[in-house]
């Protein structure tokens, strides 16, 4: 699987060219895909990029990529990073390592974003991983209901928890706030969804990427597959 990973990530490097601003996703795949870079540049390729998290910050320090922010570069390239599912139309469930609001942030800021994946994370409806929503702690109750509400509203339901970290305390974001992962089995319409839970107040982000993923490179048994998004 790991191998998958890495080849899926290689593919990906083909697409990036000297002088490029490039996003840096999340995960044990874009982990190996700032390795890569960080071989490139090594090499005398010159880039520059945008962490989507702590841990991919020091991932990219360790392997000598130059980092910058937003605030310092008006745009980015591309974005390369993974995902935990991936629809045919190449709507996105992300967030299962906790980095999907700076995920989404430097997604959206991107020319392009290319998602990185071994084939099991293919799916032909989102759902089946949970999907973590972002909340700001205070007033959490009020915010899991009116996320329940959004979901009947979508026509899903299932069980919420609030993600705890390995040592059984809740798991804290990058920006400070808490995820709820909720097991919804089957989502018919996530941009509907998406729509809905980015209505409520306490939801800071969701990890329905809608529309935001450009191409998708899934590394399988038999090879490598390059899906476009299709045009709306
Ligand atoms: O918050 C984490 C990110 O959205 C990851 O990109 C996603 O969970 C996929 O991670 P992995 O490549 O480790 O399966």
């Amino acid at each position: 699987m790991d191998q998958l990973k890495r080849q899926a990530a290689a593919r990906a490097l083909e697409e990036v060219r000297d002088g490029m601003q490039l996003g840096l996703g999340t995960g044990s795949t874009a982990k190996h895909f700032v390795e890569l870079l960080g071989e490139r540049v090594a090499a005398g390729l010159k880039v520059i990029g945008v962490p989507t998290s702590e841990a991919t910050r020091a991932d990219a320090e360790r392997c000598g990529v130059k980092l910058t922010t937003l605030d310092e570069v008006d745009h980015l390239d591309i974005t390369v990073d993974g995902a935990d599912e991936i629809d045919p139309e190449l709507n996105l469930i992300k967030g299962g390592g906790g980095a999907l609001l700076r995920e989404k942030i430097v997604a959206a800021a991107s020319d392009r974003m290319i998602v990185i994946a071994d084939d099991s994370k293919w799916v032909p409806t989102l759902g089946k991983f949970p999907l973590p929503v972002e909340v700001i702690p205070f007033g959490l109750g009020a915010t899991r209901r009116a996320i329940e509400k959004a979901f009947a509203d979508c026509g899903v339901s299932g069980q919420m928890a609030v993600r705890k970290a390995k040592d059984g305390h809740v798991f804290v974001t990058d920006g400070g706030h808490w995820i709820v992962d909720a097991q919804l089995g089957r989502i018919a319409d996530p941009a509907s969804l998406a729509k809905a839970l980015s209505a409520i107040p306490g939801v800071v982000e969701h990890g329905l990427f809608i529309g935001l993923a450009s191409s998708a490179v899934l590394a399988g048994g038999e090879g490598i597959r390059v899906i476009e998004r299709r045009k709306p």
